[in-house]
């Protein structure tokens, strides 16, 4: 559980992704540097900002574009491209239909999962099963989320190399059978403004995503440049908000990682309060385990933890699978 935190770090990660895969990386001062200052942030807050990550600006913006361009069409265009259990809960999920802690949130999104051949899984993958539905306008809208979940995987992976070298010394500790198949998520949301018609006091009640953690290792949140809405929880359980930076990726901790580094790292309580009159999106990527692994303690946090494992053992999709199906009205 995170601590007092007032403010969320900024971290560039610019020298130490362009050095995190040689070979000799762990002995280099600028990168033991950056693995520290994200030991620390991981800590203290479980957030942080990342900055230098070299994911093309133009790239960054116009995925938040084309995302716009989609929530602003009409409600029954959306509907082509409709979320249902049969489509593996992949596509689009009117305002309302997604539940955190059986209240309706506030937003509207689109779901894409890595896809993957039928029955690879089993029973398990079954219910994830199907081809992603991306809208057909902008006719780039794929290719441009494609290339984008591509670079976000690979920093991903960069981040990932910090972290694993802070908490266990070994740079690819979640290359293998944790992470190295990463049955990433993007989820294209949008959060309608607050209604001027409404007091002020109802808007302040409307909340966009309730506070919940993310499900896997990390998140990449790309968010819109000039609306404040993000609030993260400290320790007293006050609300810090985390806004905007131009040129920066919102990076937080999820369930899993809390899990692997038993409860060295937390993965923060944090939700959503579009409070601007105007329509934010936000494009949030995740960097999740592989489907099919099974993430328990590792040895070497438990024993720097104190000798006493503080979970079981979690299989990813399990948790996934089980989230999805409780999330939907
Ligand atoms: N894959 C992730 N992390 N999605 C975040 C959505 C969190 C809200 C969801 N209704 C819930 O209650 O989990
Ligand atoms: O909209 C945001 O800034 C964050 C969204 C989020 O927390 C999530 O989708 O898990
Ligand atoms: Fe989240």
């Amino acid at each position: 559980m995170a601590t007092d935190f007032k403010s969320i770090p900024i971290i560039d990660v610019g020298p130490f992704v362009a050095k995190c895969d040689d070979p000799n990386m762990a002995q280099d001062p600028i990168v033991c540097e950056v693995v520290k200052q994200l030991d620390q942030a991981c800590r203290e807050a479980g957030f942080f900002y990342v900055k230098g990550h070299g994911i093309p600006d133009p790239l960054i913006k116009e995925v938040k574009n084309v995302s716009h361009r989609f929530f602003h069409l009409p409600y029954e265009e959306k509907l082509n491209i409709k979320m249902t259990p049969a489509a593996g809960y992949r596509g689009y999920q009117r305002i309302g239909e997604n539940i955190t802690k059986g209240i309706p949130d506030m937003h509207e999104a689109i779901d894409c999962y890595r896809e993957m051949k039928p029955g690879v899984y089993g029973e398990l993958g079954n219910p994830m099963e199907g081809n992603n539905q991306w809208p057909l306008d902008p006719p780039n809208f794929k290719t441009l989320m494609e290339e984008y979940v591509a670079l976000c995987t690979d920093l991903s992976r960069k981040i990932l190399r910090g972290i694993a070298l802070a908490l266990c010394s070994s740079a690819d500790a979640f290359e293998g059978e944790i992470a190295g198949d990463a049955f990433w998520v993007l989820r294209i949301i949008g959060y309608p403004g607050a209604s001027n018609e409404k007091s002020e006091e109802l808007a302040q009640n409307d909340i966009g995503c309730g506070a919940h953690t993310d499900y896997g290792l990390l998140t990449l949140v790309n968010q819109d440049d000039d609306i404040t809405a993000l609030q993260v929880r400290n320790l007293s359980g006050e609300w810090i908000s985390a806004p905007p930076i131009p040129g920066t990726f919102v990076c937080n901790i999820g369930d899993m990682l809390k899990i692997w580094s038993n409860g060295l790292y937390d993965s923060t309580l944090h939700r959503v309060i579009n409070n601007s009159p105007k329509y934010r999106v936000c494009v949030a990527y995740f960097h999740e385990p592989n489907f099919d692994a099974a993430v328990e303690p590792s040895d070497i946090c438990v024993k720097r933890t104190g000798g006493i494992r503080k979970s079981g053992k979690a299989v990813y999709g399990e948790h996934l699978v089980g989230k999805v199906q409780k999330n939907f009205v």
